[in-house]
């Protein structure tokens, strides 16, 4: 039977692997020649770095860092804590940001000052989702795969209380399950 939770299929799976192919010959031939670092930011871009790496063909490496703004709410505290850092310095490197997700973009607003702040060679961003009805800073979004209207979602690595990440789909919350989490 289907959680009471989960809303209508926003974006099926077959379609998410499909772009996120793309994604990975786009970034493969902007990057050819050079080496990069994908960070990958904990939790919710877990599954798209896994997915989207292996569509490289450009040396690559991979690290992770975790914040959170959101604690089991569906809309952003506005405080964005880390809560596990990068293992190395990022000085030189070529770095893409891996999100799975620009809402409000204040997580990646912080992320973006934060990495400046460590003068990598290069710094781009990658995000599979965003909701740029719901954006509350203007940010430069080099790779995006798909726009979702202002609907909480879930699967594919988003999470509602730190459940449905494992959803291989992206699926709407259903209007009682958003008033319920709020
Ligand atoms: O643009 P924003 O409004 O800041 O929202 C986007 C961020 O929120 C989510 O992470 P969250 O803080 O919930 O942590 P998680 O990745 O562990 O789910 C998502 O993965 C993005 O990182
Ligand atoms: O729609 C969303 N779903 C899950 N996590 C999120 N973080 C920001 N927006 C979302
Ligand atoms: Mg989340």
């Amino acid at each position: 039977m289907r959680d009471p939770n989960i809303g209508e299929i926003l974006i099926q799976s077959d379609d998410l692997q499909r772009r996120v192919a793309d994604i990975g010959a786009e970034i493969s031939r902007d990057y050819e020649g050079r080496e990069i670092l994908l960070v990958c930011v904990l939790k919710g871009a877990v599954l798209f770095v896994a997915d989207l790496m292996r569509e490289l063909t450009i040396p690559c490496q991979v690290d992770f860092m975790a914040v959170s703004s959101y604690g089991s709410a569906t809309r952003s505290s506005g405080v964005v804590r880390i809560l596990k850092d990068l293992d190395k310095p990022i000085e030189g490197q070529h770095v893409l940001i891996v999100e799975d997700i620009i809402d409000s973009g204040l997580t990646l607003q912080y992320l973006l000052r934060n990495l400046r702040s460590r003068n990598p060679a290069s710094l781009e961003v990658c995000s599979l989702l965003t909701k740029p009805s719901r954006r509350e800073v203007d940010l430069p979004i080099r790779y995006t795969g798909f726009e979702l209207p202002d609907r909480y979602a879930v699967g594919y690595g988003l999470d509602l209380a730190q459940r449905y990440r494992n959803l291989p789909y992206v699926a709407a919350l259903t209007a009682a399950a958003v008033a319920a989490a709020d």
